[in-house]
């Protein structure tokens, strides 16, 4: 051996070559090999040729502790360790493995490991260690790397704000993080995966969630943005989304699955209330008009499929206007809330009860096994709706008027059926409200007349095709003409003429009538100046007024513009507003006919006695003539009661110094009753019929007269 510093004897010529071998070996060996004293520096005895390699110094620098000792090279820190834990083995006749610092000659620190054991040595019976020593300083640092990222990943699986887990795909946990455990709602990762053994049925609330993970895993080896609904540990329910892939191992396998949970719970409320507020009512809380086609499209899909009956309802309340107008919007709210209630409260969970907006709503009555038992729900319906009400410890009732269409009887489609439902609704209404009517046939040629009846109409305007009729009024007192009525006429090619009777109530329905309105105000003042500057003596004319254009119309300005425009003195307009018109809005209709009275022009009540006009009202109304409807001036004497009414009627109007006008007078009978009355003015057959303009002119007085 060669470089063995220490000497050595063999013994034998035999033994050279082995000796050589081993002399070889331990030159080439990384790494230092020795055999130390056990004393205070480790004393060196024998140190391999590996030792510059490892520490800087030269073998000698080691033997007998010459220049430096193994106690000296070891870094400070380690010396206590390194001697313990060779204390120790020797105490327990084991070997000892070390891991330790080292200083190099040139002060540079390694990680060395140190493997050895205690020996008997032969020659001298002493006691002494012989051991490798070896450098691991890039395993050590690699190892402390590892090390440092797993604490570092660790940290990130500890404290992370998401739910972290690994899971078998046969439904158990491997690990899961404690944000996991805090979310499902266990003390611990321990005890969430002693507890969740069966995930598939401890975890999702909804059957067949995990059975979708899995198919997903296999399908694409990840799970992205699943949303579920899960049980938490104290039974609660919460949402959560699911990011997860399959771990494989080399053969393509899965191992386990890994991923991360989020709750969502606050993001599905806010979405949930996204999606009520979209598709409810936000005062009632009932299906709004988007989800009441949703539900009917699908009701008459099942009704088609399983041959049942679905009703539609058009509920709207009678004279839901009043309360609102009379006791203003928050009351109206209050009873549509109370409504709402109510319908419910007569239909069963499975059916639909939906607004639309204002006072009305739709009812969906499914699976019905016949057409009869849609009244027995129906005819509750109206009785609950009419139960008064307390508003303010006064009690009200109101009724309601309800159209019915059946599926598949009336219609197979979910607007046709709702279009019927409509019409029968309207003629509920026609006949007294309060009551409800089935959809007939006969109702869907009246739609179609109306609306055929639009189309004419609008056409009608636009050429011109309108023209005006006069009906005098006569002075009971001194047999004179002292005014007319201007009534509307639309004749037809074939010489006939479609009455306003007829396309009135069209034209108020279209909004037609505030152009139409227009015209007629306008012809007619225009008809007065004509007359007067052809020379005859100028005479009021009357221009009926209609709802809708006292409602939406702006009526002051159009009389303003027409007399202006058409150079007409005031005094020579009269306006007719019906009675159970000015009676419905008493507050605006009190504002405009201020306004209308103070432009100078008269007014005049329409149709009275039949609209329960109210005497106080009666008094602070700016009005000039009541004219009494032609149903109390028909058949006075047959029936004493219409004979009492005109008597009242005259007094009253009197008395309140009004004008009083009898209009559909017919006989000689009717007239002179009127006339011993004292009724003022009369207009009707008896006199003469509305006629047209050259006829009208005959009636009139020349200018001196
Ligand atoms: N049986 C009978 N009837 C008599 C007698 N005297 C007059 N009449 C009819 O009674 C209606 C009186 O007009 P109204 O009550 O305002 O009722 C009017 C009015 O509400 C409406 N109307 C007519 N022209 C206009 C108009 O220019 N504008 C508006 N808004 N409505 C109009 O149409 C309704 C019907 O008008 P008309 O068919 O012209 O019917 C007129 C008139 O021809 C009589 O002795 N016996």
């Amino acid at each position: 051996m060669s470089n063995l510093a220490a000497p050595t004897t063999h013994e034998g010529t035999d033994a050279e070559p082995r000796i050589h071998l081993l002399d070889t070996l331990l030159a080439n060996m990384e790494g230092m090999i020795y055999r130390c004293r056990i004393d205070a520096q480790w004393t060196m005895e024998y140190v391999s040729a590996g030792c510059f390699e490892l520490t800087g110094y030269q073998p000698q620098d080691f033997l007998l502790n010459s220049r430096i000792c193994l106690e000296e090279l070891t870094h400070a820190e380690d010396r206590a360790y390194c001697r313990k834990v060779i204390v120790d083995a020797l105490a327990n006749h084991t070997r000892y493995v070390l891991e330790y610092r080292i200083i190099k000659a040139n002060g540079e620190v390694r990680w060395v490991g140190e493997r050895g054991m205690a020996v008997t040595d032969p020659a001298s019976g002493d006691t002494v260690l012989e051991g490798f020593i070896q450098d691991i300083n890039e395993r050590k640092r690699a190892f402390e790397a590892l090390r440092e990222a797993e604490r570092r990943f660790r940290s990130i699986f500890e404290n992370a704000v998401e739910g972290i887990f690994q899971s078998t795909a046969t439904n158990g946990y491997i690990a899961v993080n404690p944000a996991l455990a805090r979310m499902y709602g266990y003390e611990s990762p321990q005890h969430l995966m002693a507890e969740l053994r069966d995930i598939d049925h401890q975890v999702y609330v909804d059957p067949g969630r995990r059975h979708e993970f899995l198919r997903r895993m296999e399908e694409d080896g990840v799970v992205l943005g699943f949303e579920s609904r899960v049980w938490r540990r104290d039974g609660s329910i919460i949402w959560i989304s699911e990011n997860a892939r399959a771990v494989l191992n080399d053969a393509g396998e899965v191992l386990f699955f890994e991923g991360t949970v989020e709750e969502i719970t606050t993001r599905k409320q806010h979405e949930e209330e996204i999606r009520f507020q979209a598709t409810h009512d936000a005062l009632t809380g009932l299906p709004n008009r988007t989800l009441l086609y949703d539900r009917l499209e699908q009701a008459v899909f099942q009704a088609h499929r399983h041959g049942n009956y679905l009703a539609v309802v058009f509920f709207d309340l009678d004279q839901f206007k009043y309360v609102n107008d009379s006791l203003g919007h928050q009351v109206g709210d209050r009873l549509l809330k109370t409504v709402a209630s109510r319908l419910k409260s007569c239909v069963r969970d499975a059916d639909t009860v939906a607004r639309l907006g204002g006072d009305e709503f739709v009812l969906l009555l499914t699976d019905q096994a016949s057409e009869d038992s849609f009244t027995q729900t129906l005819q509750p319906i109206l009785e609950k709706v009419a139960t008064p009400w307390l508003v303010n410890g006064v009690e009200l009732q109101i009724t309601c008027s309800m159209g019915v269409s059946l599926c598949p009887a009336d219609a197979a489609d979910a607007d046709t059926l709702l279009k019927h439902a409509d019409a029968a609704m309207f003629r509920a209404k026609q006949t007294g409200r309060n009551n409800f009517q089935f959809f007939s046939a006969e109702m869907n040629s009246a739609i179609n007349g109306r609306l055929e009846m639009m189309t004419k109409l609008r056409r009608a305007l636009g050429a011109n095709e309108f023209t005006l009729h006069y009906q005098p009024k006569l002075q009971l007192a001194t047999g004179k003409i002292i005014g007319a009525e201007a009534l509307i006429r639309w004749p037809q090619a074939d010489g006939s003429m479609i009455s306003p009777a007829q396309f009135i109530p069209v034209a108020e329905e279209s909004g037609l009538i505030i152009p139409l309105g227009e015209w007629v105000l306008q012809t007619a003042c225009a008809q007065i100046r004509a007359w007067e500057k052809a020379g005859h003596a100028a005479i009021p004319v009357s221009v009926n007024i209609s709802p809708l254009q006292l409602e939406r119309g702006n009526v002051v300005d159009m009389v303003t513009r027409t007399l202006a425009e058409t150079g007409l003195a005031p005094q020579y307009l009269e306006l007719e507003i019906t009675e159970s018109v000015v009676m419905r809005e008493v507050e605006k209709s009190f504002a405009i006919l201020e306004q209308l009275k103070a432009l100078g022009v008269k007014i005049s009540i329409d149709d009275f006695g039949t609209g329960y006009s109210s005497l106080s009202y009666l008094r602070r109304f700016p009005v000039n003539t009541l004219k009494i409807d032609q149903s109390f001036v028909r058949n006075i004497s047959s029936d004493p009661n219409n004979a009492g009414i005109i008597q009242a009627i005259i007094s009253l109007g009197h008395t309140l110094n009004l004008n009083v006008l009898a209009e559909g007078v017919e006989t000689e009978e009717e007239f002179r009753f009127l006339l011993e009355n004292r009724c003022d003015e009369m207009q009707g057959y008896y006199l003469s019929k509305p006629v047209d303009e050259e006829a009208f002119v005959q009636l009139l007085p020349p200018s001196d007269a």
